[in-house]
């Protein structure tokens, strides 16, 4: 069996790989850093991220993309979403002709309002077929420490997405097959943007019965989204939908959400990036969806309301003013 290349030694990229070697899979981490790679091969651990974790052996890394991706079956993508498309262009040449590429990211390109799996078939020139999307409750640091999780692979070609099922599958990873890669895509995006509303409002010392309303209504509008744009609307009852969004907005260990707690302490962005660290794909993409959604005539107020926050310096107290205060509707 050939290996499997993680381009991407982050949070995610790192407890993907250890999920691969742990359903045996021979897995090659691409890092930007050297440091991080020689880490990696030298203490079987990824010191910047989870220096407390013990990778399996069949997990090595390299700062050479091109030695990472020859050869693999699976070419797993996990940066930042807005770096992808830059980052696609360099790695294309090194591609196998029918290699599977999966993409780990829960964001929208800022300027195209592209998807993630648009971005990979455009920028890669592959067919749709040979993209899956994995997208679930999947709290990298939880999955690091082996903490039982199920997630989504979602691809329009069922023996693609089964193989990705059967490369992650685990005693502690139960995965589940999908052929909705737009719900499962923009249920992984738009819960960022939720999880930074569900912050500010913690941060705010707003009641359950408000956090409840937005996890809710968040959703409603993620749905409504999805089904202008060819999803499934019950893709969003899924693991990839609310799964996700209740596990990021409730947890702790999520960027956006911690993100949105210093909003809403009256940090600015530039302050939470620092405090944060890692990506929180939320804060660009907000942006992206909103975008997206205007072009196509749906209406997503607490999107609006957080891209206001984030970059229009909003105040929150007047944003959520402006979400009590809409003219009132049928659910
Ligand atoms: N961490 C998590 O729990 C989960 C994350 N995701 C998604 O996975 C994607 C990656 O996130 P994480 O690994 O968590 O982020 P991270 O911030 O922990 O790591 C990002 C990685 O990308 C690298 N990077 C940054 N700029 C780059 C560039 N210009 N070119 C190449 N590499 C670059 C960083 O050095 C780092 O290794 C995001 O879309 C995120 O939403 C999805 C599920 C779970
Ligand atoms: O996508 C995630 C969990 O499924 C991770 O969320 P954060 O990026 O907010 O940490």
């Amino acid at each position: 069996m050939s290996h499997v290349a993680v381009l991407g030694a982050g949070s995610w990229g790192t407890a993907f790989a250890k999920v691969l070697g742990d359903a045996g899979r021979d897995v090659t981490i691409w890092s930007r850093r050297e440091t991080v790679a020689a880490g990696i091969r030298e203490t079987g651990r990824n010191p910047h991220y989870f220096p407390d974790v013990r990778l399996p052996e069949r997990v090595t890394a390299t700062a050479d993309a091109g030695k990472a991706i020859a050869g693999a079956e699976i070419v797993v993508l996990a940066v930042p979403s807005q770096t992808l498309r830059g980052n696609l262009a360099d790695w294309r040449p090194f591609l196998e002709s029918d290699a599977t590429l999966v993409s780990l990211m829960k964001g929208i390109e800022l300027g195209t309002t592209k998807r993630m799996s648009e971005v990979v078939i455009e920028a890669a020139n592959v067919p749709a077929d040979r993209v899956v999307v994995v997208s679930g409750p999947n709290l990298a640091p939880e999955i690091a420490a082996g903490q039982p999780a199920a997630t989504v692979a979602a691809g329009i070609d069922l023996r693609r997405a089964t193989l990705v099922q059967d490369a992650i599958t685990t005693p502690y990873m139960r995965p589940y097959t999908n052929d909705d890669v737009v719900g499962a895509e923009l249920g992984g995006a738009v819960k960022n943007v939720i999880a930074l509303a569900y912050g500010i409002a913690e941060a705010m010392g707003l009641g359950d019965n408000i956090k409840a309303t937005l996890i809710t209504r968040g959703l409603a509008e993620t749905a409504r989204l999805g089904v202008a744009l060819g999803a499934d609307p019950l893709t969003f009852a899924g693991l990839s939908g609310l799964g996700d969004l209740v596990g990021t907005c409730h947890s702790p260990y999520s960027r956006n959400r911690t993100f949105g707690e210093r909003l809403g302490r009256g940090e600015t962005v530039e302050q939470a990036q620092a405090a944060v660290g890692q990506t929180a794909e939320g804060v660009k993409s907000c942006l992206a969806i909103r975008d997206l959604a205007r072009k196509n005539n749906v209406e997503m107020p607490i999107t609006e309301q957080v891209e206001r926050v984030c970059h229009e310096g909003a105040d929150p107290r007047e944003a959520l003013t402006i979400l009590m205060t809409r003219t009132t509707k049928a659910e």
